[in-house]
């Protein structure tokens, strides 16, 4: 049986880095938002349950959404947010179980922004925390998008902290600049290749 395991962390923790390593140690990896972000502009459920709340010009006249307007509805109410993620995170979910089963692969890794407050969390074998320090998260993200700290600062606040996370995880990869951080997902591949379980 192909393992499922989800990956999360806060903005700049370093979920991607960590996630191409695993693909380079030979891992199945599954982006949740950029299927997200395919989905909602072709799958016909999430189209015509867009339309339906907000109107056909949600999506812009060549079929695409219109990212800044339903950016706009979803992050300045929260009501909205779970409305639209209750539309989405459905079709996500059957896509990643549709896809997993067609990996052959001891595991394959969900990488998710949002995997514990999506609910995701419930249908994988173990899931992982990416940890940092707040400020080099902050540091990494402005060096990264150009963006500036309080706008950073503003995507911390909305999202969960790292204490909640780990309460509810299986194990952390420690992004932090001291501990050293591929043996910890060399460690974590092998024990899932060899022992088909993490400790
Ligand atoms: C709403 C959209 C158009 C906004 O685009 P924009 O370029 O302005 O922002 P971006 O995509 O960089 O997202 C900003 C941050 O919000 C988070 N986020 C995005 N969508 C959601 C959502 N539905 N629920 C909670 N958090 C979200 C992202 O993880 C990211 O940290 C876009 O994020 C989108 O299409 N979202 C739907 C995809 C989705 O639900 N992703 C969540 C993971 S399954
Ligand atoms: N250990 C590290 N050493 C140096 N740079 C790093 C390290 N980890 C991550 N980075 C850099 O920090 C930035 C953020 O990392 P990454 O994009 O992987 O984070 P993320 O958790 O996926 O963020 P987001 O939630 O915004 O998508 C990237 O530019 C990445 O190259």
């Amino acid at each position: 049986m192909t393992l499922k395991v989800g990956i999360t962390g806060g903005i700049g923790s370093g979920k991607s880095v960590i996630c191409q390593v695993f693909k380079l140690l030979g891992a199945p990896v599954f982006e949740a938002d950029t299927w997200a972000k395919k989905l909602v502009n072709s799958h016909p459920k999430i189209k015509n349950g867009l339309i339906d709340c907000y109107g056909p010009d949600i999506y812009s006249p060549n079929g695409t959404i219109d990212r800044k307007k339903l950016a706009g509805i979803i992050f300045t109410d929260s009501t909205e947010m779970q409305k639209v993620n209750g539309l989405i995170h459905p079709v996500v979910r059957q896509e990643f179980m549709t896809w997993a089963d067609q990996r052959d692969s001891p595991y394959v890794i969900h990488e998710a922004a949002i995997l514990f407050e999506s609910g995701f969390y419930k249908m994988m074998d173990y899931t992982i925390v990416v940890t940092a320090p707040e400020n080099m998260r902050i540091d990494r993200v402005v060096q990264r998008d150009g963006s500036t700290f309080e706008a950073v600062k503003e995507r911390i606040n909305k999202q969960w902290n790292d204490e909640q996370k780990l309460k509810l995880a299986s194990l952390e990869i420690k992004n932090d600049n001291k501990t050293l951080l591929i043996p910890q997902i060399i460690e974590i591949d092998k024990q899932l290749k060899e022992h088909g379980k993490i400790w």
